[in-house]
Formats: structure tokens, C-alpha cells, sequence
């Protein structure tokens, strides 16, 4: 073809497309209007005569809500990606035509108006159209992205699945589902085949290949793989499992006994997704020869340590839904039939509970079917979800295809809201070592480079920072002992109290009781010796703030000294890591002998009542109600040997965990302070003050000061009242004696208090000499941990010295 010939095509070509978009317009503008449907001109439309987007039921782009890919994953809504595949070779061989035709990356038209041929009455090239002829719907219906027949897994994998992976390492859920008819090609989207591998095969490669580039992250995966088939769920790679139930905690649904696999090398995922597509539902149907009769869920669980101890939880999920499809077409009997409608049935919930979504409905049902259930999370949970909507273009299949058009389009509505899962980690004393190693590496490091840095005084002011943080870790170590016995006290008093209910004499019973009674004094001993040791606590952090703020007032060392200082605060935190640990361990070896004394408990009554069982079934004496108590029994005790695997990660903190874990929050704990009060503390923390420099939230003992730096008193104070023997609570310290601080009132009281006489918050009088003026400026002395030792031990209530 020459060029001019070209041109003329060209030109020929457009104004075609410009009488077809002018027909579209009509026909679309009328149904719409006939059906009260919103098919609406959108808002940016382009100028009169270039062609319009008519048809369009892509929802517009919701106020506060953002697409997925913008940096702050928040409120986000669901893309909807949509592809065609190729007619087959029955669809070609029946003579099926087209009626899809895809416009542009984003667009494509439903049921196009076909390009007829004029049509004459009696002769006569009529205006009219042929009415035994049907009228084509010549919708156009906008997704995020628009795959036609000639796309490859990879392109779709490029636009789609790719950009969810760093996200997924960042600690954000994101679930992919492949919907539509059967037949319609989400197989092949998902799993692909051995030369042209699918979505989930490239998604995992890519999540292994940027997990390799990660710097400073240790990080696992695992994998799971289900089905739900006919309502029932199985773990497809672990098929010996049976049928696996759901439970629902805290808001998120579990699978009882569903498995997840660790992963240790890529083969190892890639053949965990084999050996589960083996196991899976799948039978030849009239429209599909290797048709998925069951809906799969693919779920890769990542967890990330850091060495900075944060931790990031995401699961990245790939399901591949069954297809929906009317039992006429697919020509199913029996079981076969039954299989379809349980598959409409689980698709149909599917889509109320889109519809409910996208409606904005306080009520989602979720519980209408287990695979929504399943598929709460990815839908509207948090959790950033894709749907890849597979159609067919075959004249053939023109109804599912616009089902599948139109439930995609509500899918297009859907918000989540994102949240990264983060938690703060426990770190080994190794890997503290390692982190107080490398800081002093730099700090070396940083110092031989100081060059024409004026370094002077910088070994004073370590002696400083080594002072307070000794001073700290003493005290943190002996408030964690405190709390540790009183937990491990906690958890003999519950069990004891536990005790007197089977007690099977009065003489017993009386001996448990006289047990509770010494353990609930020894309670409120170590109860009462916690609590009056936070007015000394909380003048250690008031100094270690009020020295982070000295730091930064020395421009020169500053840099130094904050790695000085965070050399120490990490040297503290390895001790206080040691001193949970060494508790957890206490707790576990008392629950452990619990657990042991329980089964041989249970072991003896189980044979003795099967004993007596047998007995009664041989002697004729068995009555209908033993019969079905001794059977729960039996299943009840089975039940207690079953294991199941829960998402212990989301779990929230459950009463045992409580007595496993120290926290130096005593603040937080205690019954003197309120949560009111407590955050009163913090409201009054000048923002720009919070430490920058790690890599966490913020714990309380690093949070400034509330009042002016003052300088702590010297040890040589001792004589002038300093070291006073008992502790004062914070109510002495304005007079009255142990009044607590129960509000935001009382708390500032205080303050306002020692700031005008300052006092300093374990002292019972106003720091004076004796010959009655101001202690002198703190000189920076030496730290030497076994005179801390004796001042905090002074300071300290007596039982926990
Ligand atoms: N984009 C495509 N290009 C080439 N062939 C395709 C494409 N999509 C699907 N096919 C072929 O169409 C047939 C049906 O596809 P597939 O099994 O993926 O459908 P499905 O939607 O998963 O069906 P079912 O719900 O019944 O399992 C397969 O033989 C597949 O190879």
C-alpha cells in the first residue's frame, strides 16, 4: 500500500470510528435513560467533537479515597482489571462472533453497534433499523486497566500483581482474585502454564528477588494453599487434613489446621503451588476440559525482623475463584450439579457482599458463605486488594460477560483502608551486643574523621550519660524483679483460687484458702512496692530528657554524644531483655508442670470412666443420659489434644500473655495514675523534643522532660537528706501523705509543685546544704556502678533491694 493510499484508509478509518461513536452515543444515551442506569458523561470529558466516553459505568473517582499505588496506601480503592482471552476453537468452530471490542488501555465497548448492511423495504434503503434484528447494548465500560486477546501473563503481571509487591514488604496486605465465568481464562491468568508460567509463578519470583535485595531485614515466609469446594474447606497441601473449620477472633476469620509451610528456598514455594494444583477440585465440563470446580486461596505469609527491632506481618493472597455458569451450559448432572449451584451459590454471596460494599452498607454478609468469609479480609478489610475479571469475547457467552462486566464495575467501588502491620520485636542479647558493637564502631570510626572538631569535654559528658543510664538500668532491673515476682505471684494466686472449687474436703478447701490469703498479701507487697517506685523512675527519665536537651545544646559533640547515648540506652535494654526472658522462662517451666499435672489428670479420669463405661454397657445398666455425657466428654477431650494453627501474630494480648511480659510502663499499670493522668503526661511533651533517631515508637522513658533541667543532686548529698531511706509517694511530696495522683489536675499539682520548691521527686525536703543554701552544680564525676548500686538500692523500697 503507498502512502497516499495509506492516508486515504486512515482517513477513511476515522470517520468511520466518528459515525460509530455518534451511533454509540445515541443508543447508549437511550438505554441508559430507559434503565435509570449511570451511565453518565463524565465529568473531563473531552471536546465536542472528539468522541465521547459514553456507556461508562466506572464510578467516579471517590472523594478521600486514592488509588492504590499513591504513597500513602490509606483509604484505598479497588482496582479492577479486566481481560479477554481469545475465542477458542469450539467458539470458532461454532461460529461465534465478537462482541467485545477494546478501545483503549482502560476502555472497552460491550456488545458494539455492528457496521450493517443498509437495510431495504420493498426495495428501498430504509432510515430505520431492521426490527428482526436485536439492538446491541454498545456499552462502554472503563476498569483500571483493559487486557485484550493478545496479552500476555506478563503484561498482565507488569500492570498488575508487580506493583503490590514492595508494598507487601513494607507490611501491607494485598490479595489478587481472578473472577468470571467458567471457561474464562482466571486459571490461566493465575497458574498460566509450564512455558508461559502465570501471575502467582512471576509475583513470587518477584518477591524473592526483592526480599534478596533487602538490606538489615531477616526475613520468613511461609505459604498456605485451600480450597472451598461444595462449602467445604481443605488444605490442598495437606489434603490428609479433611475438612477444616472456620473460627472467627477478633474480627479476622481463621482456618482451624490450616498449615502454613515455611519456606526456605523458591523451588520449595513453586512446589507447594504444584503439589496444591494437584489437589484440587477440577474436572472436564461441556465449556471447560480442565475446568476448577473449587475456589482456591494461595496465601504467602511474610515476616520481617529488622535489626533496629521492628517487626512487619503482611500475607499476600492469590485466589482463583471458581466460574460462575448456568447448569445449561455447562451440561452438568448430579453431583456435578449440585457442585455448580453450590458454586453460584458461594458467587452470589460473593457479590452481595460487593454490592454492600460498594453501596457503602454497614452490613456486610460476609457469613452467607465460607468463601466470603474466607475472602473478608481482602475485601474492604486492610488489605490492598486487586480483582482481575476474565471474560470471554464469544457471541456465546454475551450474558456472563456482561455479569462479569457489571459485577466488576461495582467491584470498582470498594474502599479499604490500609494500615501497615508493625510491631516491635524482641531482640536476642546477641543481637543487641551486635547493635552496642557497631554503635561504638561508629562513634570510633566518627571520631579518628573528626578532624578540626573541637572534641573537648567529650569524655566528661560520657561519664555524665554513663551515670544517669547506670543509674537507669539499676533501677529498671530492680522494678522488672519486683514485677516479676509479683506476676509469678499473679499466676499462683489465679491457680490457687482455681483449686478451691475441687477441693474435695473442708480441710483442703481451708488450706487453699489459707494459700490465697498469703499470696494475695504477698500481691499487694510487691504491688505496693512498684507503685512507690515510680516517683524514682520517673526522676531518672526527667534527667535523661533533660540531658538528651543538654545534648543538643553542644553543636559540636552532639552528633557523638547521641550515639554515646544510644550506645547506653541499648546496653540498658539488653538488660532489661535478659530479665523478661529469664521471667517468660519462670512463667513457662510453672505452666508447663501445670500443663503436665493436668494431663496425668485427665489421662487417669478418661481410663476410669471408660472403665466404668464398659461396665455399665456390660452389666445392662447404661442410661441415656451417661451415654451422651461420657460421649462429650470423650470428644471434649479430644478436642484438647487437637492442634490448630491460629495467625498468633494478630492476636491481641490475652490474660496469660499479660503475666509473661514485664513492662516498665508502670506508669501506665498502676493504679495511681489514671489513663487521664497518663496522657496529661504526654500532652505536655513539646513535640519537636521526641528523639528522632530510632527507629520505633517512642517509649515513655524517652520522652522529655516536663520541667526545667535541674541539676540532680551529687552522692555527697547523702548528709543533706538526699538519700532519704523510704520513698515518698508523690502525694508527700506535696504534703499529703500517699494521696494519689488520680487526674490531670493532680499530676500538674505536683509538677507545678516541684518546679516552685524545687524538689526533687524522691526527697522529702527542698535540696539545701546544711547551712541552709541551694545544693551546688552537679559536677560530672565518674560513674562507678557499685556506688549506683547503693543509691538506688537506698532509693528503693526495702523488699526489693
Ligand atoms: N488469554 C488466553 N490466551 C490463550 N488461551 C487462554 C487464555 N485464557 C484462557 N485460555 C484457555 O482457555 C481455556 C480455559 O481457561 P481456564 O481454565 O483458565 O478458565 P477458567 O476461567 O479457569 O475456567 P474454570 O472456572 O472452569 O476453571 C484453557 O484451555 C486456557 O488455556
Amino acid at each position: 500500500m503507498g502512502a497516499s493510499d495509506r492516508h486515504v484508509s486512515v482517513g477513511q478509518e476515522w470517520q468511520h470510528c466518528q459515525r460509530q461513536f455518534v451511533q454509540r452515543r445515541t443508543v447508549s444515551v437511550t438505554m441508559a435513560t430507559k434503565r435509570g442506569q449511570t451511565a453518565l458523561d463524565r465529568a473531563d470529558a473531552p471536546p465536542a467533537k472528539t468522541p465521547r466516553r459514553l456507556g461508562s459505568k466506572a464510578p467516579p473517582a471517590a472523594s478521600g479515597s486514592k488509588p492504590a499505588d499513591s504513597a500513602d496506601p490509606a483509604n484505598v480503592q479497588m482496582e479492577v482489571f479486566v481481560r479477554v482471552r481469545p475465542l477458542n476453537a469450539r467458539e470458532l468452530a461454532t461460529g461465534s462472533k465478537t462482541i467485545l471490542r477494546v478501545e483503549t488501555k482502560t476502555a472497552l465497548v460491550f456488545d458494539p453497534t455492528e457496521d450493517s448492511e443498509p437495510f431495504f423495504f420493498r426495495g428501498t434503503a430504509q432510515k430505520t433499523r431492521d426490527l428482526n434484528k436485536r439492538v446491541n447494548k454498545n456499552m462502554l465500560f472503563e476498569f483500571n486497566r483493559v487486557f485484550d486477546e493478545t496479552s500476555t501473563n506478563e503484561e498482565v503481571f507488569e500492570q498488575t500483581m508487580k506493583k503490590v509487591v514492595k508494598p507487601v514488604l513494607e507490611g501491607y496486605n494485598s490479595s489478587v482474585f481472578a473472577y468470571g465465568a467458567t471457561g474464562a481464562g482466571k486459571t490461566y491468568t493465575m497458574l498460566g502454564t509450564s512455558d508461559n508460567p502465570g501471575i502467582a509463578y512471576r509475583t513470587i519470583v518477584e518477591l524473592l528477588s526483592q526480599v534478596e535485595q533487602l538490606d538489615g531485614w531477616r526475613v520468613t515466609l511461609g505459604a498456605s494453599y485451600l480450597e472451598v469446594h461444595n462449602e467445604n474447606v481443605k488444605d490442598l497441601i495437606h489434603p490428609a487434613s479433611g475438612k477444616l473449620q472456620l473460627r472467627e477472633e477478633g474480627g479476622h476469620v481463621l482456618v482451624s489446621g490450616l498449615r502454613v509451610e515455611t519456606i526456605r528456598s523458591a523451588d520449595q514455594l513453586f512446589s507447594l503451588l504444584a503439589k496444591g494444583n494437584t489437589n484440587r477440585t477440577q474436572h472436564a465440563t461441556e465449556t471447560n476440559a480442565e475446568s476448577s470446580r473449587s475456589h482456591a486461596v494461595f496465601q504467602v505469609h511474610v515476616r520481617m525482623e529488622h535489626v533496629m527491632n521492628q517487626v512487619r506481618l503482611s500475607k499476600l493472597s492469590m485466589i482463583d475463584l471458581a466460574g460462575s455458569e448456568r447448569g445449561s451450559v455447562t451440561g452438568y448432572e448430579g453431583e456435578h450439579f449440585k457442585e455448580g449451584s453450590n458454586i453460584n451459590k458461594s458467587l452470589l454471596a460473593l457479590g452481595n457482599c460487593i454490592n454492600a460494599l460498594a453501596g457503602g452498607q454497614k452490613h456486610v454478609p460476609y457469613r452467607d458463605s465460607n468463601l466470603t468469609r474466607i475472602l473478608k479480609d481482602s475485601l474492604g478489610g486492610n488489605c490492598r486488594t486487586m480483582m482481575i475479571a476474565n471474560i470471554s469475547p464469544a457471541s456465546s457467552a454475551l450474558e456472563t460477560t456482561y455479569k462479569t462486566l457489571n459485577y466488576a464495575t461495582r467491584a470498582r467501588s470498594i474502599k479499604s483502608q490500609l494500615s501497615q502491620n508493625l510491631r516491635t520485636g524482641t531482640k536476642s542479647v546477641a543481637q543487641y551486643q551486635q547493635i552496642i558493637n557497631e554503635l561504638q564502631k561508629k562513634l570510633s570510626q566518627a571520631e579518628s574523621q573528626a578532624r578540626g572538631v573541637d572534641l573537648t569535654g567529650l569524655q566528661e559528658w560520657e561519664q555524665k550519660i554513663a551515670e544517669v543510664m547506670e543509674e537507669k538500668k539499676i533501677l529498671h532491673q530492680r522494678i522488672l524483679k519486683l514485677q516479676s515476682e509479683e506476676r509469678l505471684t499473679a499466676w499462683r494466686l489465679k491457680h490457687k483460687i482455681s483449686m478451691v472449687d475441687a477441693a474435695v474436703d473442708e480441710v483442703i478447701s481451708n488450706r487453699y484458702k489459707r494459700g490465697i490469703e498469703q499470696l494475695t498479701l504477698r500481691l499487694e507487697t510487691f504491688q505496693n512496692q512498684i507503685v512507690q517506685s515510680k516517683p524514682v523512675l520517673l526522676s531518672v527519665y526527667e534527667r535523661e530528657a533533660a540531658l538528651v536537651k543538654e545534648i543538643e545544646s553542644v553543636p559540636n559533640l552532639a552528633p557523638y554524644l547521641r550515639h554515646i547515648l544510644d550506645k547506653y540506652r541499648y546496653m540498658v535494654e539488653n538488660v532489661e531483655h535478659s530479665m523478661c526472658e529469664e521471667h517468660m522462662q519462670k512463667i513457662n517451666q510453672l505452666q508447663a508442670k501445670q500443663v503436665e499435672k493436668h494431663s496425668n489428670v485427665v489421662n487417669t479420669l478418661v481410663s476410669l470412666s471408660s472403665d466404668f463405661y464398659r461396665l455399665l454397657q456390660a452389666s445392662g445398666h447404661m442410661t441415656g443420659k451417661f451415654e451422651s455425657e461420657y460421649q462429650t466428654a470423650i470428644r471434649d477431650v479430644d478436642g484438647l489434644k487437637a492442634v490448630s494453627f491460629a495467625e498468633d501474630e494478630y492476636r491481641s494480648i490475652t490474660e496469660n500473655n499479660k503475666l509473661l511480659r514485664l513492662s516498665l510502663g508502670v506508669v501506665h499499670d498502676k493504679p495511681d495514675v489514671t489513663d487521664e493522668a497518663m496522657q496529661a503526661y504526654q500532652d505536655t511533651i513539646p513535640l519537636k523534643d521526641l528523639p528522632t533517631n530510632r527507629n520505633k515508637p517512642i517509649p515513655l522513658r524517652s520522652l522529655p522532660s516536663l520541667r526545667q533541667p535541674k541539676a540532680p543532686p551529687k552522692s555527697s548529698d547523702k548528709e543533706n537528706g538526699f538519700m532519704a531511706k523510704t520513698l515518698p509517694s508523690a502525694g508527700r511530696v506535696l504534703g499529703s501523705r500517699n494521696t494519689p495522683i488520680r487526674n490531670r489536675d493532680g499530676l500538674k499539682a505536683v509538677r507545678s509543685k516541684m518546679q516552685t520548691e524545687r524538689v526533687h521527686p524522691y526527697q522529702n525536703t527542698t535540696t539545701r546544704t546544711r547551712s541552709g543554701q541551694a545544693a551546688p552544680a552537679r559536677q560530672a564525676t565518674p560513674c562507678n556502678p557499685v556506688r549506683m548500686n547503693k543509691i538506688v538500692a537506698a532509693r528503693m523500697p526495702s523488699a526489693a533491694r
